[in-house]
């Protein structure tokens, strides 16, 4: 992944016409002038602005560049990927392939026979409709998100897990974040989602393994005893795409953590195809990564997937935590998953736990871990390695039990 985000200096070329097309540019500030050689004469096409895109024709059907791209003042670019966009296309409805591939040649047979002296006015070009705006935000965050994945500024923070049997925090649960100066926080529902419409989703899921395996061989080297687990989150989508579960493997066993040190959480929200999310769950748990399914009892968190897949453990969605005590439904959903858990052998975790009446709870219940802001939010690293993430929090925790 090249620059994602590129400044041009006034006069600077992007490209050449001929030039062969990797991607295209959204233009975020100052102006691209286009303009190419016929015989001796130079024709320029139009000068294009912010909120426009440029380079989508090369990108789209990978003939050279059709004009040459100049800065006209100081001017900063927005990279698009060639890989996504096409991946986008491809999954997409074959109508919307089939008009964007119709209008794209029509496009470029009127570019070849546009009289030699003709320009076209800016404010011709522009017609940003609702979903236009839409579709360009999406670009700039996918952009933006590329860019945090090469300069490591997406932040993992880790929310400790308390072994309710043991009275002590035993694990973590690492949990993306991602700020942006100019928009705040981004959820990480907004931009999981979106790196999931693409393959853009492995290196967000890589990015996020590495800073864990970091992380676990720094204690492990500190010869902390016992190591905590620190679970990764991904989606059955993730785990499934090519070449994902060998890496995981590859990087665990490079890391020489002992087995259980690594988890997966599986979180799910949509339908699944059992068969190859069962295989590699199977060949990862060969090599001693365990699996949890997350907010069990939502969504598509169900029974079908304890059925068909193996789970360590169970994490039960915090709603029933949060109603354990005003509804005696929630305190029996939370009861009757804890026999079939322990009927098919897996842990059961309750996110989501606050009070120190629900902690107590839930041990009478038999739960084995909770997680929760009552046992510590989400964490950097530096707390996970210092030890403080667990230990106050923990003292707290353990108090009345
Ligand atoms: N006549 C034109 N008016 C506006 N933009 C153009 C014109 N001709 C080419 N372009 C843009 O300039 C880009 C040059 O590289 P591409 O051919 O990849 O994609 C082209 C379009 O984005």
């Amino acid at each position: 992944m090249g620059n994602v985000i590129r400044e041009l200096f006034s006069g600077e070329v992007l490209y050449r016409q001929g030039d062969p097309s990797d991607c295209a540019w959204l233009i975020e500030r100052g102006a691209v002038e286009l303009h190419s050689e016929q015989g001796r004469r130079t024709i320029v096409h139009a000068t294009l602005g912010p909120g426009e895109l440029i380079g989508e024709l090369g990108m789209l059907d990978g003939q050279p560049r059709s004009a040459t791209a100049t800065a006209r003042g100081p001017t900063q670019l927005l990279a698009i990927d060639h890989d996504q966009f096409l991946e986008r296309l491809e999954s997409g409805d074959s109508i919307v392939r089939t008009l964007v591939l119709s209008l794209l040649r029509r496009t470029r047979s009127i570019l070849a026979s546009l009289p030699a002296d003709h320009v076209v006015p800016p404010e011709d070009m522009v017609s940003e409709s609702r979903d236009e705006r839409a579709g360009l935000d999406k670009i700039r965050l996918e952009a933006r998100l590329r860019d945090a994945i090469d300069n490591h500024t997406l932040d993992v923070r880790y929310q400790p897990i308390y072994d309710i049997a043991e009275g002590r925090v035993s694990g973590y649960e690492a949990l993306v974040r991602w700020q942006l100066p100019d928009r705040g926080a981004v959820s990480p529902a907004e931009f999981i989602k979106l790196a999931e419409e693409t393959s853009l989703i492995v290196p967000v899921g890589e990015y996020v393994l590495d800073r864990v395996l970091e992380v676990l061989t720094a204690l492990r080297d500190a010869g902390t005893t016992p190591l905590p687990s620190i679970a990764v989150n991904l989606s059955a989508r993730q785990l499934v795409e090519p070449g994902m579960a060998s890496q995981i493997v590859a990087r665990t066993q490079r890391a020489h953590l002992p087995p259980g040190a690594l988890k997966l959480e599986i979180t799910e929200s949509r339908m699944l195809d059992y068969t190859p999310v069962a295989a590699v769950m199977a060949h990862c748990r060969e090599h001693g990564i365990p699996f949890a399914l997350d907010d069990f009892g939502t969504g598509y968190s169900n029974l079908t997937h304890l059925h068909k897949l193996d789970f360590e453990f169970i994490k039960v969605d915090q709603a029933f935590a949060r109603h354990m005590f005003d509804s005696p439904r929630a305190m029996a959903i939370v009861n009757a998953i804890v026999a079939m858990a322990h009927g098919i052998g897996a842990y059961v975790v309750v996110e989501g736990v606050e009070t120190h009446d629900q902690l107590q709870r839930l041990r009478a219940l038999g739960v084995r871990y909770a997680q929760g802001y009552l046992i510590g939010q989400a964490q950097p690293a530096s707390s996970v390695l210092s030890g403080e993430a667990g230990r106050g929090l923990q003292a707290r925790a353990s108090a009345t039990g």
